[in-house]
């Protein structure tokens, strides 16, 4: 279009010449292709599929099988793609319509199998369209496990909360990469007045790295609020974070935790009316409650007990003021917890953690269990850890790498991940301090 009309003064014969010309060096190298079709050995693995499929997929009372002992496999692969190694990485597999596919026990047969005579030690993506009774089947390719903290590009009230695959989200956020820069989808999880999962739950075995991600939540919350932190699993893992500007507390023990906590609950029970009145007046929101206010509870479970043989209450039994009404008052709850306590977490908890991530193993079981619904994606063979799934109230199941967030005073953590780390660390102020001894015991 352009060549036209910079040649129109030309003459239009000239243009035409050109044109046809320029279509010409265009289409140099689409004479006809040798149709491509898969070799002998790729053949014999979509014939054995299609075999295998037999049982499934057909009724001795069907007329016409789409799939019979010694059938045609190309009538059912209307689609399929083979990676360098010869194994299937795509397939499409159209299957008869009185296929059980709403059923979920169908599906993880069909789902099993195919995993299993493609290739274990991959990942799989099932895409089940049951309106076009055709099954999309794809490799997933690993997440990459070696982002590290950093300045994510984002707004204030996101949160991300790791990276996924690029099929299920819009969105790829600029990342540095040592040297080079990657654009990487992620999980961004949307907190504040008008969040819709205003609230995390996080559980995963011990040492998936669950608290890798409430340290990454964390760095990201103090760019724009103060944090308070109850660490459980009294290890220390958030020294980093002590004293440190918007930090308000790290409680370690039950008798802060419980006081830190009943703080936070009067906190946002004076958020709550103050914005009442604001609201009322019809004047803006103060600056103070606009300040998001995050509460980062890690293992809350260990707890518990301590505060009972003190005779104080269950740090969780506080969180309820918060959980219910955090959104109206911009405060945030994070809970993480270690599946073998998962009993310990309150009702409150379970009713108003709406955004949920799994870390490390799990069984479908439980995986159904904390996200509400199953993933589309096989296990990954070998869980690094921070890999998981995170699911935001009823969307998308997406999986998950949380980037390499360590503590920085942990000896095992390279020179790189230290310096990352220490980079998002917030100064430790005069204020600070004064602010965290007056604040949160109440
Ligand atoms: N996203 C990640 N990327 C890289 N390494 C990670 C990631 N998450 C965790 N790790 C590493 O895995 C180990 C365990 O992590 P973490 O302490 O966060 O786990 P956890 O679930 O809290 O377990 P625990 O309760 O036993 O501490 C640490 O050495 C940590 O550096």
């Amino acid at each position: 279009m352009v060549l036209v009309v910079a040649l129109v003064p030309y003459g239009p014969l000239l243009a035409v010449i050109s044109v046809m010309a320029a279509a010409a060096w265009h289409g140099r190298d689409r004479a006809p292709a040798e149709p491509e079709g898969p070799d002998e050995s790729q053949t014999q693995r979509l014939q054995s599929l299609y075999e295998a499929l037999v049982p499934y997929f057909s009724t001795p009372d069907d007329p016409a099988p789409l799939y019979a002992h010694g059938g045609d496999w190309e009538k059912t692969f209307p689609v399929y793609e083979f990676d360098g190694t010869g194994r299937v990485s795509h397939l499409v597999v159209r299957y008869p319509a009185y296929f059980t596919d709403g059923e979920a026990d169908s599906r993880a047969r069909i789902e099993q199998l195919l995993r299993a005579k493609s290739g274990r030690g991959r990942e799989y993506h099932f895409a089940w369209d049951e309106e076009g009774n055709q099954l999309a089947v794809t490799v997933l390719p690993p997440l990459p496990t070696d982002i590290a903290a950093q300045r994510f590009v984002t707004s204030p009230g996101e949160t991300v909360l790791g990276f996924t695959d690029p099929t299920q989200v819009q969105r790829t956020l600029p990342l540095s990469h040592g040297e080079e820069q990657r654009d990487v989808p992620p999980v961004v999880w949307r907190t504040g007045f008008r969040s819709t999962e205003p609230h995390l739950l996080v559980v995963g075995e011990p040492g998936s790295g669950t608290t890798t991600l409430l340290r990454s939540i964390a760095l990201q919350a103090l760019q724009y609020g103060d944090i308070l932190i109850v660490d459980g699993s009294g290890t220390g893992e958030y020294a980093c974070l002590t004293g440190r500007d918007g930090v308000l507390a790290v409680e370690c023990a039950a008798a802060g935790a419980v006081a830190s906590l009943e703080w936070a609950r009067h906190e946002t029970e004076r958020r709550l009316i103050a914005a009442n009145h604001a609201r009322q007046a019809g004047q803006p929101l103060p600056d103070d409650i606009r300040r998001p206010l995050w509460l980062l509870l890690d293992r809350p479970g260990a707890l518990a007990h301590l505060a009972a043989a003190d005779g104080r209450p269950d740090p969780q039994s506080l969180l309820q003021v918060p959980l219910r009404h955090g959104r109206a008052a911009n405060v945030t709850v994070v809970v993480a917890e270690q599946f073998d306590s998962a009993d310990t977490l309150s009702e409150a908890v379970r009713q108003h953690t709406r955004a949920r991530v799994v870390l490390g193993p799990a069984s479908s079981t439980q995986l159904e269990a904390v996200l509400g619904a199953p993933p589309h994606t096989t296990p990954a063979p070998a869980m690094p850890p921070g890999r998981g799934y995170a699911r935001l109230g009823t969307g998308p199941v997406h999986r998950l790498q949380v980037p390499a967030t360590p503590d920085p005073h942990d000896d095992a953590t390279s020179d790189v991940q230290r310096q990352a780390v220490l980079e998002l660390l917030p100064p430790r102020s005069a204020q600070a301090l004064v602010k965290q001894e007056q604040e949160p015991v109440a």
